[in-house]
């Protein structure tokens, strides 16, 4: 399989563990073919219904995505580059991936709030929330790489966002630069194990390195978004992690460890009423019960982008430490630690 495929021994290994023989020859075989073409209509400019007449009147045959989502259009074919036509120029869509929907569905940002996007270049999520909240409140639209933030920029420009905040910090650094945020999303970096289609790379590029960097760097942007949020947000408290890999190490496991940390955290349902649960249990390792409430969605059962949604709620702004002190994380008011007081007996 890895020679017919083109994988390295040890992603096929990986990946072999998820399904069963049959199902990972799906999985293989839709990694082969491209996705539909898919964009978003951005509400902030335009309505699908004038956008799909405008695009139609260019020669593009296309179809609303699924009853699931009221903006999404899949494109089957157009006479000219999807790219660049004038309502693209105009801002009236964005091409994204609808797997990439899915996390903003999940956070469901409000008016007015302060929503955090984590790792938010290119910008298809930030200009999502930007229209969900119909450009108001504050989108923090921050990404470790300024020069991948040359595309968020421009998107934001593009698409006529003007709640948007754009900043270059390493995830982890929140909440010390900013905190009390209403919402915050992680669409963590990643393997891109869901994205095959789109980047063949994958199949052969990462190794048992690149999995323990990329899965120690999840567990610290999750727990550090986790920490950026107000719990006691009117509205919010909410906090969405996701990744386009569908690795149980990448995905439940970092769930898992976080629930483990921030036992002030607890998952809720994503919103998203198809995608198969996740796991709450593999190779052996159980993970909190609480795990089948997230959602794993993959190119052969879905024909979309494989990709893994979690939401959590914040129920306190302390977290219980194992020593017995309350941490009161900075940036959600206060700063200090405080001895836990015995209960009185
Ligand atoms: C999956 S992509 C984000 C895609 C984006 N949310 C969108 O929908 O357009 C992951 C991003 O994480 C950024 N990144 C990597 N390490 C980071 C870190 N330590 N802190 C913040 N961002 C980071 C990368 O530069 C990359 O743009």
């Amino acid at each position: 399989m890895c020679f017919y495929y083109g994988y390295n021994d040890f992603l096929m290994d990986k990946l072999l563990q998820l399904f069963t023989v049959a199902e990972a020859v799906e999985f293989f075989e839709a990694n082969e073919v491209a996705r539909p073409v898919t964009v978003r209509t951005n509400t902030l400019k335009a309505r699908r219904r004038e956008l799909a007449q405008a695009l139609i009147n260019r020669g593009v045959n296309l179809d609303p995505i699924g009853k699931w989502t009221k903006v999404g259009l899949t494109v089957f074919d157009s006479p000219v580059p999807v790219g660049a036509t004038p309502e693209y120029m105009a801002g009236h869509y964005m091409i994204q991936a609808a797997a990439s929907f899915l996390p903003v569905v999940a956070l469901a940002p409000q008016e007015n709030e302060k929503v955090l996007d984590m790792s938010a270049a290119p910008g298809g999520k930030t200009t999502y929330c930007a229209a969900l909240m119909k450009n108001t409140g504050l989108v923090v639209a921050n990404d470790a790489s300024r020069e991948r933030s040359r595309a968020l920029v421009a998107n934001i420009h593009r698409l006529g966002v003007t709640n948007a905040l754009v900043c270059n910090y390493d995830g982890r650094e929140f909440p010390k630069v900013m905190g009390g945020f209403d919402r915050v999303l992680l669409d963590a970096p990643c393997s891109g194990t869901g994205v095959i289609s789109k980047d063949a790379s994958v199949k052969t590029n990462k190794g048992p390195e690149d999995f323990e960097m990329l899965t120690r760097l999840q567990k610290e942007l999750i727990l550090s978004a986790i920490d950026s949020v107000n719990a006691d947000s009117p509205t919010g408290a909410i906090i969405v992690y996701s990744t386009c890999s569908v690795t149980v190490d990448e995905d439940e496991a970092v769930v898992d460890y976080a629930l483990s940390k921030r036992p002030n955290v607890k998952l809720v349902e994503t919103g998203v009423d198809f995608g198969r649960a996740g796991f709450t249990s593999f190779r052996g390792k159980a993970f909190h019960a609480s795990l089948a409430l997230t959602r794993r969605f993959y190119p052969h059962t879905h024909n979309m982008d494989g990709f893994f949604v979690a939401k959590f709620k914040k129920l306190s702004n302390k977290i219980p430490a194992a020593d017995n002190t309350f941490v009161v994380p900075t940036g959600s008011g206060v700063q200090f630690k405080q001895k836990k007081k015995r209960a009185q007996t």
